[in-house]
């Protein structure tokens, strides 16, 4: 099991209420499905590929994983009411169950079509905007979610933070849910009267088809640096499994931030229709000209061809503005006058982003915020933005999460040290790693730039309160890696932990807050 071992750490899988039974086997006629032991009048409801979410009438998804098989659960799924188990050889093998097994060569290839037969998520589907890149997929879901309800939909949302069905908010688990998890959230929103949906794509759910059966009205880039070479090997097969997202089957338009050589590429080499915006380059069909960075928001004019709006966003940043830039766009591009947006963008774009740049300190002292930057490129964008409204020093506390991309760490910590004045290199996630040499990793980057202002502090607790101390008032302190999160793990094993909660008792401790 992926979720930690600490109750109410685990988020929960929301389904529908009310799924209507299919049979099994009109499933097994339209597809076509190789069948051992008879699907004739078993009813079907749900379908799911972690046997601790099975419900009574679901189809079982035994997926060969990197750890283990999914069919060694299928006992268990069928004793928790599993009707059906779809598989591989290998797992039909060794399922050893009194059920129908549907044979795949690759069930994981099928399971987005299977899911959307099931939950039925194709008829009168919502908007669905979807958003890829490697930073900022998750500020601009919430401006976009933000300016939908503006608009007057009920919306729904799926982010690394948290899952929305109207009002119903979930923390996340993945950033972008399994394929069955899913087209199962798409049918609790349809349930709920959901009629536009913002949904974040990492490169792992286009790669590993959780995005199957999902078709796009429009779809967005925010940007691609280095990050997930672990999984990628290099930035080109990065890069290609993103720009998957911007054809035909799985969308109909899309925006593109040309800002980075990578974004120029998929407007090159999309095959959907797609409009193009930059804070750098003119040649962009959208502008994004920042007028004024402040400490409690930015000022930006959206220089369309034809048309400019001006933004006003309560958060800090050039890279923030480009993201509001994207949300309003995917609107325009879905139809919507930009000048009919402009009210909505004034109010809708007031969201708040869960963990992203979030202040946590009052008037006094230093101001102390805490983001989920975790890659070299959102370091620099947020040290470079705060840098711009920071009259005193700024003091950046971050450490590099275990059982990722390693070839980032010593990086992270020459960005760190050459965008910060002061950096403390600390834990974050160490997973099943040793967490003293991910901050060895970091150390040697930052070493290399300048010893005299880099501290080594563990556990993090103590890493924010040794910032806390350095820090006055006209400082800024950030603190980057953990943002929202409810819990760290540490050797595999999950426990409650709030960093919010911990700068605030640091400040509160140093005299800075109540
Ligand atoms: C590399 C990757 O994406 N792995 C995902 C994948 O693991 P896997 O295929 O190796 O599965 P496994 O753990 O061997 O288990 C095999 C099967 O047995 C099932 N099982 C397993 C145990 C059990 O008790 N019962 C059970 O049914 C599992 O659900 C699975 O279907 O399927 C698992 C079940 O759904 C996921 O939890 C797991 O995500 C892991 C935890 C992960 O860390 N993924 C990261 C890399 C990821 O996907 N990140 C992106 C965002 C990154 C970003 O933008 O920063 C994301 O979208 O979240
Ligand atoms: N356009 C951008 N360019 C660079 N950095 C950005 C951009 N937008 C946000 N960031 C920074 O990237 C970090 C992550 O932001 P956010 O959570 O929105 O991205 P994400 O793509 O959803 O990340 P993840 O996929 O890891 O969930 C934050 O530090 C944020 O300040």
């Amino acid at each position: 099991m992926d979720g930690g071992t600490v109750e109410g750490v685990v988020p929960p899988i929301l389904r529908p209420e009310h799924p209507t039974p299919r049979p099994l086997s009109a499933l097994v006629d339209e597809f076509t499905l190789e069948t051992v032991g008879d699907a004739d009048g078993v009813e079907v409801t749900g379908i799911t590929n972690a046997s601790h979410d099975v419900r009574p009438g679901d189809i079982f998804a035994a997926l060969p994983g990197l750890r283990r098989h999914g069919a060694e659960f299928a006992a268990d799924a069928v004793a928790r009411g599993a009707v059906a188990v779809v598989t591989d050889a290998a797992g039909a093998a060794v399922a050893g169950v009194d059920a129908p097994i549907i044979v795949l060569d690759e069930p994981r290839a099928a399971l987005g079509e299977i899911a959307s037969w099931v939950y039925r998520t194709r008829e009168d589907p919502p908007k669905l905007y979807g958003i890829t890149g490697t930073n900022g997929k998750t500020s601009t879901a919430f401006m976009l979610e933000g300016l939908l309800a503006d608009l007057g939909f009920v919306t729904g949302l799926s982010t690394t933070a948290e899952r929305h069905v109207g009002d119903e908010i979930v923390t996340s688990k993945l950033t972008t849910p399994e394929a069955s998890e899913l087209h199962a959230l798409l049918a609790r929103m349809r349930e709920a009267g959901v009629r536009a949906a913002v949904l974040e794509v990492s490169a792992q759910a286009i790669e590993r088809h959780r995005i199957d059966g999902v078709e796009f009205d429009v779809v967005s880039f925010t940007n691609l640096s280095h990050d997930h070479l672990d999984d990628y090997g290099s930035m080109e097969a990065y890069f290609a499994v993103k720009l998957e997202l911007f054809t035909p089957d799985r969308a109909e338009r899309g925006v593109v931030c040309v800002d980075s050589e990578w974004g120029r590429r998929v407007a090159e080499e999309t095959r959907i229709p797609v409009t193009t915006v930059s804070s750098t380059d003119a040649e962009a069909d959208w502008r994004v000209d920042v007028l004024d960075e402040r400490v409690d928001g930015t000022r930006f004019a959206l220089v369309g061809r034809e048309r400019t709006i001006e933004v006003d966003i309560p958060f800090i940043g050039r890279h923030l503005a480009v993201d509001a830039a994207i949300a309003i766009l995917m609107l325009v591009e879905d139809g919507f006058e930009l000048d009919a947006l402009a009210e909505s963008v004034r109010r809708g774009v007031r969201s708040t982003l869960p963990g992203r740049m979030e202040r946590v300190s009052g008037d006094r002292g230093p101001a102390l915020f805490v983001d989920y930057g975790h890659s070299p490129d959102a370091f620099q964008a947020t040290l470079e933005a705060l840098r711009r409204v920071t009259p005193g020093r700024l003091v950046f506390v971050f450490g590099a999460d275990g059982d990722r991309d390693a070839t980032k760490r010593a990086e992270m910590g020459r960005i760190g040290v050459t965008y910060a004045d002061e950096l403390v290199v600390t834990d974050f996630n160490p997973r099943t790693e040793d967490a003293a040499s991910i901050r060895a990793q970091i150390l040697e980057g930052a070493r290399a730039v300048d010893p005299a202002r880099v501290h080594e502090v563990s556990p993090e607790e103590d890493a924010i309160r040794l910032a806390v101390t350095i820090a006055g008032p006209g400082d800024t302190i950030l603190w980057a890696g953990p943002g929202d999160a409810d819990y760290r793990d540490v050797a595999g094993v999950r426990e409650p932990f709030v960093a919010r909660d911990e700068a605030v008792l640091a400040l509160h401790e140093a005299g800075w807050a109540e």
